[in-house]
């Protein structure tokens, strides 16, 4: 009979599980291999679940000490949700398998392949390839114990799995080795559950593990013996218990096998729920193909009669998309913090302190007014510089550029401040209950959202989108005026600024996308059916919106670094030429530092690194300087913008004469063809210019520079 054939006579309406004997697994014999492979098609096409008995396999695995003995502070720490490639803890109800239930009532620990020796699989090239789950394992450092009884298991287990992927090919009708390219880096992820008992009346929405398929190829599960929990649903939607039989493993196929041979092999959806008044462990090892391996069906399962029945994606992906729509139940909402520098996560999976979620709650709190101090103070310094620049450049007609420039700024800046002071004032629950990883905010609490929660996180996320676009518009002006200055401080060269001029633009497409996606977010909350589980593209969204953050925030800190490294270099050296040869610069060693940093912005560029810094080694206060360092954006810029108007700024000008002018009286001894002039910008401060040029030069000839060229060059 064909698979097609046989999967449309299957009968599914089965009452127990069948039994194989797979004492001759490894049996060369093609005659042992075929009976095998029969017995497996069966089970395969009809039920999708069998026991392996025979395996020699033995589970002797001492998970106690992880669940009981292990402290919550370290096991908390390895939470699947802090590590980036869904390894780790995950907490009693933190995930949702049965989108119609509320969570489930187990608690695991996530594993993948790691040599016994961990330096040999840091190295190990086959592990490059990944996809989701790519990185290495975390170990709760205080139950050591458990790794080392894990390991040896999952090898064993490793192992046995990939003898039976032979015969499912020959139950397929295909060469024995099919899978062989196709499992090369063992794509199996284990997990160590427990499962709290469930006693009295049970809310059928919180059960064990709510009925789900499994996602990858098959599934090899150790169940505690003695202890029934296991059910398995037939064609007449009737739970089949699937208790523990002592020697055996239950084997059941996954999604993975049900795309490969459109559905002609089962992946029978399953649940969990342990009433049996005592905690419960289970062992599943999940045993997928390579992760870049296409799941394309398999020709003699596919007919007229029985037309496709999915799209052709590759097993990361499908592996990837369920995962997410599985373990991320309790993130409803998204924060992106400016400029920030919310988000510094780099996508190639490196691992980082995450924000831990001691945060929680009165801490978070505290830490949270701590940032509002911090930011209103500087604030309150921007507002009085602010002041001066309006006072100083309102009646500078050719100013009124740079006066353009700082009321933009200021309200940009105070429209965010505003912004995210209603965020917190409108968020209570958000600020007290929630914690950030990687710029998306979770909930600490492991209860399903309120209602209340939920509106909440529609706030936070409707200013974040607001807030961003503000920040947008004032990194615009920020970094504009920084870029001028640079072209002015290099004498218009235009390749010195032209590259800073592509990065701010480039940062700009990255920030307005930024922003785009933060709407879409946003509106996609907003509608009234939300689903409990966020749908895939709300995942997609997070996922873009926070990789245009991250690149537009280091686009950001490239520009403003750039710029100030630019400015202050050209500052030193021409302050230290003219040291040089004019020989009275020395007193003023102190005021060059002073101006290098004021005039190249590197007070803003120096908060961002800071930032970024404490991003890195105290993630918990990162929220503080991120706060901090939204007036220093304004700060900076303005005050350039005041030291333009108070004729202060530095200026290096077309002044060949006045080089010439050294040159005559024989103090100019540079070989170089610098032309330099410190003086004010506008043509009104000519005296101040000729006074400071004065003052540097020995031989006291101001007439004798040519003032035609000295005209401000600065009429921006
Ligand atoms: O623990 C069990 O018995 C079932 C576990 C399971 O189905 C799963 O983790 O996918
Ligand atoms: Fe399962």
């Amino acid at each position: 009979m064909s698979l097609v054939q046989a999967a449309q006579n299957a009968d599914s309406a089965f009452s127990e599980i069948p039994i194989i004997d797979l004492t001759e697994v490894s049996n060369p014999d093609p005659v042992v291999q075929r009976s095998l492979a029969g017995q497996v098609r069966d089970a395969c096409i009809n039920v999708g679940f069998f026991y392996g008995t025979n395996l020699r396999l033995h589970a002797f695995v001492e998970l106690e000490p992880i669940f009981t003995t292990t402290s919550h502070t370290c096991i908390e720490q390895l939470d699947i949700k802090k590590t980036p490639n869904f390894k780790g803890y995950t907490a009693v109800l933190s995930s949702n398998n049965d989108p119609a239930n509320s969570g489930d009532m187990h608690e695991g620990f996530e594993f993948g392949w790691e040599e016994l020796d961990a330096d040999k699989t840091a190295n190990d090239p086959r592990r490059a390839n990944d996809g989701v789950m790519a990185g290495a394992n975390v170990w709760p450092s205080e139950a050591p114990g458990f790794r080392e009884g894990m390991l040896p298991y999952y090898h064993a287990a490793v192992h046995l799995g990939k003898s039976l992927f032979p015969l499912f090919a020959l139950a397929l009708d295909l060469p024995s080795d099919f899978f062989d390219d196709k499992t090369r880096n063992s794509a199996a992820i284990m997990r160590a559950l427990h499962y709290p008992p469930q006693t009295g009346p049970v809310d059928d929405r919180v059960i064990g593990i709510g009925a789900h398929t499994d996602f990858e190829c098959f599934t090899m599960l150790w169940q505690e013996p003695g202890i029934q929990a296991l059910q398995v649903l037939n064609a007449n939607k009737k739970w089949i218990d699937a208790p523990p039989i002592p020697g055996t493993l239950v084997i059941n196929l996954g999604d993975q096998f049900a795309r490969w041979t459109n559905d002609v092999f089962r992946s029978t959806v399953h649940r969990a729920i342990n009433r049996s008044g005592v905690r419960r462990y289970s062992i599943p090892l999940f045993f997928g193909t390579d992760y870049d391996v296409r799941l394309e069906p398999i020709s003699s399962c596919v007919s007229e009669e029985r037309p496709l029945h999915y799209d052709v994606v590759t097993a990361g992906e499908y592996v990837k998309a369920r995962l997410q729509a599985t373990s991320c139940y309790q993130i409803i909402l998204k924060f992106v913090f400016y400029p920030g520098l919310g988000t510094t996560r780099d996508s190639s999976n490196s691992r980082r302190r995450p924000a831990s979620m001691s945060t929680c709650g009165a801490r978070n709190y505290q830490i949270t007014v701590t940032a509002l101090w911090a930011e209103s103070i500087l604030y309150g310094l921007y507002t009085i510089l602010f002041a001066g620049s309006v006072y100083i450049l309102a009646f500078q007609r050719p100013k009124r550029s740079y006066l353009a420039i700082s009321i933009t700024l200021y309200v940009a800046i105070t429209a965010s401040m505003i912004l995210r002071l209603i965020q917190i004032l409108m968020g209570p629950r958000t600020t007290t209950n929630s914690y950030l990883v990687d710029g998306v905010g979770y909930s600490c609490s492991s209860e399903p959202q309120s209602s209340e929660e939920i509106h909440e996180a529609w706030m936070t996320d409707l200013t974040n989108a607001i807030i961003d676009a503000t920040n947008a518009l004032a990194q615009i002006a920020a970094d504009g005026l920084l870029i001028y200055r640079c072209f002015i401080i290099w004498n218009r060269k235009r390749y010195v600024v032209l590259p800073l001029a592509t990065l701010l633009l480039a940062t700009t497409a990255c920030n307005l996308s930024h922003v785009y996606y933060d709407c879409e977010l946003y509106k996609m909350v907003d509608h009234p059916s939300l689903p409990d589980t966020p749908p895939p593209r709300w995942f997609q969204l997070v996922y873009l919106s926070s990789a245009f953050n991250t690149t537009s925030n280091a686009l950001a800190l490239a520009t403003t670094l750039r710029c100030s490294i630019s400015a202050a270099a050209r500052i030193w050296w021409v302050s230290r030429e003219l040291g040089r040869n004019l020989k009275t610069l020395s007193g003023n060693i102190y005021k060059s530092a002073i101006l290098m940093i004021v005039e190249s912005g590197a007070i803003f560029s120096s908060g961002l690194i800071a930032t970024l810094i404490v991003q890195q080694t105290a993630p918990d206060y990162s929220v503080i300087f991120t706060y901090a360092v939204n007036p220093l954006l304004g700060i900076a810029p303005t005050l350039i913008i005041v030291r333009v108007g108070m004729g202060h700024a530095f200026e290096v000008t077309h002044v060949a004469a006045f080089q010439s002018t050294l040159l005559r009286a024989g103090t100019w001894t540079a070989p170089t063809a610098l032309t330099l002039c410190v003086a004010s910008s506008t043509g009104s401060s000519e005296s101040s210019a000729c006074e400071t040029r004065a003052k540097y030069s020995p031989v006291n000839q101001p007439n004798a520079v040519d003032s035609s060229n000295d005209h401000d060059h600065d009429t921006a």
